[in-house]
């Protein structure tokens, strides 16, 4: 099979995760003799020192010609502490999901069980759980009209969604739960805010196209809650841009950590398959960054964007494979990994690479 992939690495720890998500990339298309070509392109804090611009309109071109793209991540701390800074890093990835219409991101919660005893939850509530989140992604708060007043001693973001944006997410999520558990949970803040009474009317909607998907709704504050307390009751979570962002966030914890969880954003054009996490700012540059969410963000785009159903689970396998030879990254290891096992981004990638020889 053919294919281009477009690498959009970014900032921070973005360059050394997707580093190693590209070598799986090679070694899978030697592997199952697939011929995939990549190209690279700019974004974030890198792109505004090389162009002034956090999203050029070149990485757009290359994007939209591409069959996928692996994205790293943005953020750098010279943004993070001025509040006032006219360009930031993130305008970068919000734009590339708004121009590719990428409108549902997909973020799959799995507990690999070598893991188990990673997580700051106790083991007994984690066994078995297996979530997948919807979240919204170009539209609700990041995308609402903001400002401020005249004298900037008043700011506002506005939460905006409209029938159409959560009618097309709540389709891919009720049409996902029919392939799993059967079971949905709509998340939202419906007993105060009008935009999330509209989600939960659309959602209630769209529902009675799917009589066999057991339904509930909770509310942003309890959702919180209660996937700490018994991550197990969850099968597909559907939300909105914001909640989701801060529930995944949350439910790394669930898989062990933030470099555990990867991500498809998809919709009506290529996707781009990204780690949920961010540029990183504590740990760049000191290579012991978690590679494996770059590498499961491989693995869902040789699933969902090329069909290469073989090739997406001997990924998965290889990293079940190093977890299970007792390999990790400090952020996965606990008080019986032993410390020659304890290894960087670039030695837990090799590790990864000779599995899948
Ligand atoms: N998708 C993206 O590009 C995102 C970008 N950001 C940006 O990233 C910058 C840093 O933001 P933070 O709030 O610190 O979020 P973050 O996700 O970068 O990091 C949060 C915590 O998780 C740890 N962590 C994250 N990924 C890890 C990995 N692969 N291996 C080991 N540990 C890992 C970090 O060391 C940190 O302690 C900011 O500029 C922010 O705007 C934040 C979130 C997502
Ligand atoms: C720029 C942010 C919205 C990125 C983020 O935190 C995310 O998508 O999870
Ligand atoms: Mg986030």
């Amino acid at each position: 099979m053919k294919k281009h992939i477009v690498v959009i690495a970014g900032d921070g720890i973005g360059q050394e995760v997707t580093a190693v998500g590209k070598q799986v990339l090679e070694r899978i298309a030697e592997k199952f003799g697939h011929e995939f070509t990549y190209d690279e392109a700019l974004i974030g804090h890198a792109a505004i020192e090389a162009t002034g611009n956090p999203l050029p309109e070149e990485t757009i071109t290359k994007s939209k010609a591409s069959d996928a793209i692996l994205f790293g991540a943005v953020g750098h701390p010279k943004y993070d502490n001025d509040p006032s800074a006219k360009v930031r890093p993130e305008q970068g990835l919000l734009g590339i999901r708004k121009a590719l219409g990428l409108y549902a991101n997909l973020r799959p919660i799995k507990l690999f069980d070598e893991l188990l005893g990673a997580s700051s939850i106790k083991p007994e509530f984690l066994q078995g759980a297996d979530i997948l989140f919807f979240r919204e992604l170009t539209g609700d708060v990041y995308f609402g009209e903001k400002g401020r007043n005249e004298d900037r001693s008043t700011a506002y973001d506005t939460m905006i969604y409209s029938r159409y944006e959560i009618e097309r997410i709540a389709e891919k999520a009720f049409e996902a739960a029919m392939t799993r558990r059967k079971k949905l949970c709509s998340v939202d803040k419906a007993n105060v805010l009008e935009s999330s009474r509209l989600w939960r009317e659309v959602v209630q909607d769209v529902a009675k196209r799917y009589p066999d998907v057991e339904v509930e709704h909770q509310f942003i504050d309890a959702a919180a809650m209660l996937l700490i307390k018994d991550p197990r009751r969850f099968d597909v979570v559907l939300t909105g841009n914001l909640f989701g962002d801060i529930l995944t966030d949350e439910a790394s914890q669930i898989a062990g950590s933030m470099g555990m969880l990867a991500s498809a954003s998809v919709g009506d054009t290529v996707g781009l398959y990204e780690p949920i996490h961010g540029s990183a700012h504590d740990i760049a540059g000191k290579g012991v960054a978690n590679p494996l969410a770059s590498v499961l963000s491989v693995a869902l785009m040789l699933d969902i964007s090329f069909g290469l159903k073989t090739e997406a689970e001997t990924v998965l396998a290889a990293v079940d494979n190093v977890l299970k030879a007792g390999y990790r990254t400090r952020d996965i290891a606990d008080t019986n990994t032993s410390s020659d096992r304890i290894l960087g981004t670039e030695a837990i990638g090799a590790r990864l690479i000779a599995e899948l020889n």
